[in-house]
C-alpha cells in the first residue's frame, strides 16, 4: 500500500504545521502568508507507506505567483490519493472559496478545519455535521499548534484514499451547468470521468492553462465557445467571473446554515495591537527600536558573553566550571597587576601615549584606571605593537612580570579548552610537527573561530523565530511597503530580507511569493546585503577586536545592509531595466499569537544547524586549504613545508600579495584581509575563519570599517550565487546581480574609506577625488528625476532572453 496526501488550503492556515507534526519533519514555520515556497514530503508517523506533501499556501487553483503554480501543478498533474484540505476556522467564509475548487478535481478530499483552539476561544460555532454534508466530504476539528485531532485527519484522508472519490455538491446555474455538460461532452469525455468536470469548468473559464494543455481542435473550440458565449449572455457577465460569483454565493449560503459568531463589532486584541504598531508615525521607530535590541542583545551583550566564553574558553586556554574559583582567580590578578605590571613608570608611557593619539592607548589606559585586568590583556594584545612602533613600549614590563602572574588554573574548577587539551594529547603521543600544525592551527583553529559565534547567532535566532512567529514581521512587511515602494520595492521585498537574516538561500528562494517580474529580480538583487547568520560573526570580530565591543557596530551593520537596499532600489529603478512602479501589495495580516515555545526553537535550530554543518564540512576543507597554504611556500628559493613560514613566502601570501592591490584604495590592501575577503566566496563564515588560523592581524578602525562594508555587501557566497542562479534562471542576470553588488560594495568601502581619511588628516588627494566622485554619481542617480519610458521595457525583455 503506497498513498500519497497532499496538504492544500489558503496561506498562513497552518499547513506546515500540521505537516511537521504529522511527520515529525522541521520545516519552517512563521506566521504570515507564503512562508512555504517549494512542495515538501515527509512519512506520516506510525503509518506504513504514507507519503504527505506539504504544498504553498493557495486561494485558488487560479495561480498568479510562482509558489501557487508548485502547488496547483501538483495536484492537477501528480493527483495525489487524497487531499486534505487546511481550513483556518478564523477566516471561514474566504478559505471554502479554495474547499469549492479542490472538491470538483475528482480527487477525495477531507477538511481539516484548523485553528480550532481560536475559534473555540472566540466563542464561535462552527456545525460541522451541516457543512460536512453541503460540501459532501468528512470534515474534522484539529489544532495544527496543539496537535488536537490530528492523527484523526490524516487517517480520516488515508480512508478517504482508499474508498474513492468524493462528489461535488455544488451546482452552478442552469446556464452554466448547460455549457458545462456540452463541454464535457465534446471536449473532455475521453478523460477519466473524476478529472471531467473540472476541465469543463476550467475551458468554461477559458483558463490558459488548461486549454493549453488540452489542445481543443479549433471546430470544437468554436462549437465550445458558443456555449460559452451563451451563458454569458444570459447572464450578462464574463464566464470567469460568472463561477467567481457564483461560488461566492454558493459559500455565503454554507456560511449562512452552519456558521455562528459570538460578536460582531468589537476590536480584538491584534486590532488593538496594531493600532500602535502600524501607526503611521510610530510604526517605523518602533520598529528600528525593536531591531536595534534585538541585535544589541544578541550580539554585543548576551552574545558577546557566550561568544566570550566559547572563543576564550572552550576553544581557548579554558574556563572555570561554573565560575567557581572565577573571583578569588580575579582578586589574585588584579592584586598582582596593580603592584607588578601597572607600575607607575608604564601608566606614565600609557598615558604619553595616549596623549599622542597612539590607537588603543585609551583603551589600555581605561582598563587600568578601572583596575580591570582582562580589559587590559584583550587590548594589549591587540595594540601592544602599535604602542611600540609609536615608541611607547611596554611589553618589556608587561612581558616580564606576566612570567610569575597567578595561573587561572590554580583557582577553582578549571576546565582547560579545547585546543589546550588536544595539543598535550598530540604532544604525549609524540605526534610528528606538522600534523599537530595540521590538526592545532588549521583544524580545531579553523573550525573553532567559526564555531565560536554560534552561540551568538543562536541568540539572534531565537529573537527573530520571536518575531517571526507571533505575527509582528508581517506587519512590518505592510508598514516597509509604505517606504519601498518610494524606491522601487513592495513590501513583500521585505519578507525575503528578513528571512536572509537568517541565511541568503531561503531568503532569495523566497522572493517567489512577489508577483511582478520586476520587483522580484530588483529583490533577488538587493536580498544578501542584509547581513546573513554568517555574516554576523564578521561583524562580531571587527566589533570586538577593533572597536572593543562598541555598541554601535553591530547595529550599524545592520542600517548599512537596509541603506544598501534603499539605495540600489532606488538607483536601479531609474534605469532602463527596472522602470515602473512596483505591483500593488496585497497580503492579509495574520491575527497575534503567542508563539510556543518549541516552534521558537524548532526555527532557531532550523537555521543554526546549517551553521553548523557547514562548519563540518565546508569550513572544514577550507581551512585545512588554508592552513597548507600558508605553510608551503618557499624558503631559501625551494618549495617546501615549515610551520614556521612567513606568510609573505607562502602560498597563500603569494597569491594574496598579488592581488590585494585591487583593495588598496579601500585601505585594507594587506594579504589575510584579502585572502580572507576571497575566502568569503566559498562561504562568509570563512572570513573569520582565515583570522582564525593567519591570526588577526592590525588594521585601522576606519580600514576595518571599510573591510566589514566591503564583506557585508559584495556577492554573497557560493550557495546564495546559485540560489540566485535558480530563481533569476538566466545566467546573463546572475552575473549582473553579482558585478553590482560587487561594483556597489567597492563604491560605499571606497567613500567610507577615503572620506573618513580626510578626517584622520592623512587622505590621499587622488582618493578623495576619486571617492567624491564616486558619492557625486550616487547622489546624481538618487536625486536624479525619475522618467519613465516604454522603449524601455522591451530591454528588459531582452535581457530575459
Ligand atoms: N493558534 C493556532 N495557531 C496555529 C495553528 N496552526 C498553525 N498555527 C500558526 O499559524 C501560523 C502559520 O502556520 P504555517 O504552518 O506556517 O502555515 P502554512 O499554511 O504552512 O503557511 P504557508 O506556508 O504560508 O502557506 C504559525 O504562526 C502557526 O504557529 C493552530 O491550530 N492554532
Ligand atoms: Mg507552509
Amino acid at each position: 500500500m503506497n498513498v500519497r496526501i497532499a496538504l492544500a488550503g489558503n496561506p498562513n492556515s497552518g499547513k506546515t504545521t500540521l505537516f511537521n507534526a504529522l511527520t515529525g519533519s522541521n520545516q519552517f514555520v512563521g506566521n504570515w502568508p507564503g512562508v512555504t515556497v517549494e512542495k515538501k514530503e515527509g512519512k506520516l508517523k506510525k503509518h506504513e507507506g504514507v507519503t504527505i506533501t506539504d504544498l504553498p499556501g493557495i486561494y485558488s487553483l487560479s495561480p498568479y505567483t510562482l509558489e501557487e503554480v508548485v502547488a496547483r501543478n501538483y495536484l492537477i498533474d501528480q493527483r495525489p490519493d487524497a487531499i486534505l484540505n487546511i481550513v483556518d476556522g478564523t477566516n471561514l467564509e474566504r478559505n471554502l472559496y479554495l474547499t469549492t475548487q479542490l472538491t470538483e478535481l475528482g480527487i477525495p478530499v477531507v477538511i481539516a478545519i484548523n485553528m480550532m483552539d481560536i475559534v473555540k476561544k472566540n466563542g464561535d460555532q462552527i456545525n460541522i455535521t451541516e457543512l460536512s454534508r453541503e460540501l459532501g466530504c468528512k470534515i474534522v476539528e484539529i489544532s495544527a499548534l496543539k496537535g488536537t485531532g490530528i492523527m484523526e485527519a490524516a487517517e480520516s484522508a488515508i480512508a478517504a484514499a482508499e474508498t474513492g472519490k468524493t462528489v461535488p455538491m455544488h451546482t452552478f446555474s442552469g446556464a452554466v451547468e448547460h455549457a458545462i455538460a456540452h463541454i464535457e461532452e465534446a471536449a473532455v469525455h475521453d478523460m477519466p470521468e473524476e478529472q471531467q468536470r473540472w476541465y469543463a469548468i476550467k475551458i468554461f473559464e477559458r483558463d490558459e492553462k488548461a486549454l493549453e494543455k488540452l489542445n481543443i481542435s479549433k471546430e470544437t473550440f468554436a462549437h465550445i465557445e458558443a456555449d460559452i458565449q451563451a451563458a454569458e449572455e444570459e447572464l450578462d457577465d464574463d464566464a470567469e467571473s460568472i463561477i467567481t460569483n457564483e461560488r461566492y454565493v454558493y459559500i455565503a449560503q454554507l456560511m449562512k446554515g452552519s456558521y455562528k459568531k459570538r460578536s460582531a463589532g468589537h476590536l480584538s486584541t491584534s486590532d488593538k495591537i496594531d493600532k500602535v504598531v502600524t501607526n503611521r508615525f510610530a510604526a517605523l521607530p518602533i520598529f528600528a527600536v525593536v531591531m536595534f535590541f534585538v541585535y544589541y542583545i544578541s550580539v554585543t551583550t548576551v552574545g558577546t558573553w557566550a561568544t566570550d566564553w566559547t572563543n576564550d574558553g572552550l576553544f581557548g586556554d579554558g574556563w572555570h566550571l561554573f565560575g567557581i574559583g572565577a573571583g578569588q582567580y580575579e582578586e589574585a590578578i588584579t592584586d598582582y597587576a596593580k603592584e607588578n605590571i601597572w607600575t607607575e613608570e608604564l601608566s606614565a608611557t600609557v598615558e604619553d601615549a595616549a596623549a599622542a593619539g597612539v590607537v588603543g592607548a585609551g583603551d589600555l589606559l581605561g582598563a587600568i584606571e578601572e583596575e580591570d585586568f582582562g580589559g587590559f590583556d584583550e587590548a594589549y594584545g591587540t595594540f601592544g605593537d602599535s604602542l611600540a612602533e609609536a615608541g611607547f613600549d611596554i611589553s618589556e614590563t608587561v612581558e616580564a612580570a606576566m612570567e610569575e602572574a597567578p595561573d587561572t588554573s590554580e583557582y577553582g574548577v578549571w576546565v582547560p579548552g579545547i585546543p589546550v587539551l588536544v595539543e598535550s594529547g598530540l604532544n604525549a603521543i609524540g605526534c610528528a610537527d606538522w600534523l599537530s600544525g595540521l590538526i592545532l592551527d588549521g583544524i580545531v583553529g579553523g573550525v573553532g573561530a567559526v564555531l565560536g559565534f554560534v552561540p551568538q547567532m543562536l541568540v539572534l535566532f531565537i529573537f527573530l523565530a520571536f518575531l517571526e512567529s507571533c505575527g509582528y514581521m508581517a506587519r512590518i512587511a505592510f508598514v516597509m511597503d509604505r517606504i519601498f515602494r518610494k524606491f522601487g520595492l513592495s513590501g513583500k521585498s521585505f519578507i525575503p530580507m528578513l528571512i536572509g537574516t537568517g541565511c541568503g538561500v531561503p531568503g532569495i528562494m523566497a522572493s517567489r511569493t512577489i508577483e511582478n517580474d520586476r520587483d522580484r529580480k530588483m529583490t533577488i538583487m538587493t536580498t544578501t546585503f542584509i547581513p546573513c547568520g554568517a555574516k554576523v560573526p564578521i561583524i562580531a570580530l571587527i566589533a570586538s577586536a577593533l572597536f572593543g565591543g562598541a555598541w554601535w557596530v553591530a547595529p550599524s551593520a545592520y542600517f548599512v545592509g537596509v541603506a544598501a537596499i534603499v539605495i540600489s532600489g532606488i538607483m536601479l529603478k531609474k534605469t532602463k531595466m527596472f522602470a515602473g512602479d512596483p505591483a500593488p501589495f496585497v497580503m492579509e495580516l495574520p491575527a497575534y499569537h503567542m508563539p510556543t515555545f518549541g516552534n521558537i526553537m524548532r526555527s532557531m535550530w532550523e537555521r543554526g544547524s546549517s551553521f553548523i554543518r557547514k562548519a563540518g564540512t565546508i569550513i572544514l576543507l577550507s581551512s585545512i586549504v588554508i592552513w597548507a597554504g600558508s605553510c608551503f611556500g618557499f624558503v631559501d628559493g625551494s618549495f617546501g613545508f615549515s610551520s614556521e613560514m612567513e606568510l609573505e613566502n607562502s602560498v597563500l601570501g603569494l597569491i594574496g600579495g598579488a592581488i590585494s592591490w585591487i583593495f588598496a584604495p579601500l585601505g585594507f590592501n594587506n594579504i589575510k584581509a584579502t585572502i580572507a575577503t576571497i575566502m568569503g566566496l566559498v562561504a562568509k563564515e570563512e572570513v573569520v575563519g582565515v583570522f582564525g588560523v593567519l591570526d588577526f592581524e592590525e588594521m585601522t578602525r576606519l580600514a576595518a570599517y571599510s573591510f566589514l562594508i566591503f564583506n557585508l555587501l559584495c556577492a554573497p557566497c557560493f550557495a546564495a550565487i546559485g540560489a540566485i542562479r535558480r530563481e533569476m534562471n538566466s545566467a546573463k542576470w546572475t552575473w549582473f546581480a553579482i558585478g553590482y553588488q560587487c561594483v556597489f560594495a567597492y563604491a560605499m568601502s571606497l567613500i567610507v574609506y577615503q572620506l573618513g581619511m580626510l578626517f584622520t588628516g592623512a587622505g590621499s588627494v587622488i582618493g578623495v577625488i576619486f571617492a567624491a566622485a564616486v558619492l557625486a554619481f550616487i547622489l546624481y542617480m538618487l536625486f536624479r528625476p525619475y522618467k519613465e519610458s516604454n522603449v524601455l521595457n522591451a530591454d528588459s525583455m531582452k535581457m530575459n532572453a
